[in-house]
């Protein structure tokens, strides 16, 4: 998932290539995301007028549209005034009252309240983990312990993990459940060490009933957090405290990942997710549209799970997108305007999709330099401006994102790729050469 500022700034160059100048410096350039909680983008606008713009023009749809473009992922934006962010804001319930389309948080402890055991789909491919959860949520801290779900992206870990906190607190409200990305604990941890605040850290992390630590790969390579989360680990698993943790793969896999963490996480149990089979994805996109009250045939739902098979979160996704174009179009969602919502997704021909490799390779024999210099940092002319081009072709030709692009390019930041982007779209203009070479290489690559 992409940082708040980078899909902002996504989202609002995708405005800026579809709007007016004037239109776009006037609607979108004065519009200002203030929080990314889960999927839900808040944005401040200046005044009440701003807001009623950006609905009867649905902008807020096309936000959608833009943001499932660079993250594949439902973004759902809220759109407020800036006096009403000073306004106290009522506190949410916490329960599972949320109306389906703002997806409420547990505040305090970033639960989100719609994932929970009720809303999810058992399959062949999560019904080990399903199970594990449930039993986690029933009875723990004693049999599985820790709990480690692991699989691919978009599977359904994070939904499990949430479901067993929020459970654990609809049996007992006085239940302390902290959840926290490795990378947040790893920031707090920082932050606890800075501000010389590692007592309160402590006191956060181990007085705890439930820790929830989500996608600890991330742990990789990060010894000070790995030392002291071994130490928060010991302190819960001695008082017999339940800990439940996510990952893309299994513990021995994850590079740098002390010994002593691996056969720790090896004491509970470990389960697999694997990406769910066509009557599972049908059935969760039934579950979805009904939860959202879409209007949805159910061949044409079939069409949709036949489309994407890769995971969950493009399956919403795609749901998302399907559900934006048919109030765009204002008109009913039928399998022939699904295949038109989903066609620019290139479904069909993926195996010939461009990916960058292959851009950076035509390009590096086209100046005849070499791919290690595309990826390097040096900064001769003669190599500075090819590696420009290849990521303004990497990001005009893939549908990647620009950390992504950035990443491909031997891990640069991702205002590199603005930076190259921008100047070569500027040059493009006046120089009838760079528009040649840019011209030949897009055939080459797109034949
Ligand atoms: N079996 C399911 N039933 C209903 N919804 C599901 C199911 N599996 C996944 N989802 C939904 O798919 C989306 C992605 O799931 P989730 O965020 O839990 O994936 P993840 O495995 O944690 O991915 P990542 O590794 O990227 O964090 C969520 O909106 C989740 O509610």
């Amino acid at each position: 998932m992409l940082d708040m500022e980078t899909l902002w700034a996504e989202v609002a160059e995708q405005f800026k290539k579809r709007s007016a100048p004037t239109a776009y410096e006037t609607w979108v350039n004065t519009a200002k995301p203030v929080a990314l909680d889960g999927n839900q983008l808040t944005i401040e606008l200046p005044s009440a007028l701003h807001r009623d713009y950006w609905k009867s023009n649905k902008m807020d749809q096309q936000l959608v549209e833009y943001a499932y473009q660079a993250t594949h992922e439902d973004i759902q934006p809220v759109l407020v005034l800036e006096e009403e962010l000073k306004r106290p804001v009522a506190k949410a319930p916490a329960s599972t009252t949320a109306n389906s389309d703002t997806p409420t948080f547990r505040k305090d402890i970033q639960l989100n309240s719609k994932y929970t055991f009720d809303t999810f789909v058992i399959g062949k491919g999560n019904q080990m983990a399903h199970a594990a959860a449930l039993v986690v949520s029933e009875e723990p801290g004693a049999m599985y312990n820790p709990l480690l779900l692991y699989g691919g992206v978009g599977l359904g870990k994070t939904h499990l993990m949430h479901a067993i906190g929020n459970k654990m607190i609809d049996d007992n409200p006085s239940t302390k459940v902290k959840y926290v990305t490795s990378e947040a604990f790893t920031n707090d941890f920082i932050n606890a060490i800075q501000t010389h605040s590692q007592e309160e850290f402590r006191q956060e992390y181990r007085n705890v009933d439930l820790l929830l630590v989500d996608d600890i790969q991330f742990f990789a390579d990060k010894e000070g957090t790995q030392e002291e989360f071994f130490h928060t680990f010991n302190s819960l698993y001695n008082d017999n405290k339940q800990i439940v943790l996510t990952s893309d793969r299994l513990p021995n896999e994850i590079p740098k990942l002390q010994d002593r963490l691996v056969s720790r996480f090896a004491w509970g149990l470990s389960v697999d997710i694997t990406p769910p089979d066509l009557e599972t994805r049908i059935a969760i996109l039934r579950n979805k549209a009904n939860a959202d009250r879409i209007d949805i045939p159910d061949d044409t739902l079939s069409y949709i799970a036949g489309q994407i098979d890769s995971n969950v979160r493009e399956l919403e996704g795609a749901l998302a997108r399907v559900q934006a174009y048919s109030r765009l179009k204002s008109a009913p969602i039928t399998t022939d305007l699904v295949a038109d919502a989903l066609q620019s997704l290139n479904l069909t021909d993926k195996v010939t999709q461009l990916t960058i490799p292959v851009i950076m390779t035509k390009v590096a024999n086209y100046y005849h330099v070499s791919v290690a210099d595309l990826k390097g940092k040096k900064r001769v002319k003669t190599i500075v401006m090819p590696r420009q081009i290849a990521m303004y072709l990497s990001r005009e030709l893939t549908d990647s994102s620009l950390p992504k692009i950035g990443n491909e390019f031997g891990g640069k930041d991702h205002t590199t790729v603005i930076h190259a982007y921008d100047k070569i779209a500027d040059q493009l203009k006046s120089d009838d050469a760079l528009q040649k070479e840019i011209g030949d290489l897009k055939s080459e690559l797109q034949h």
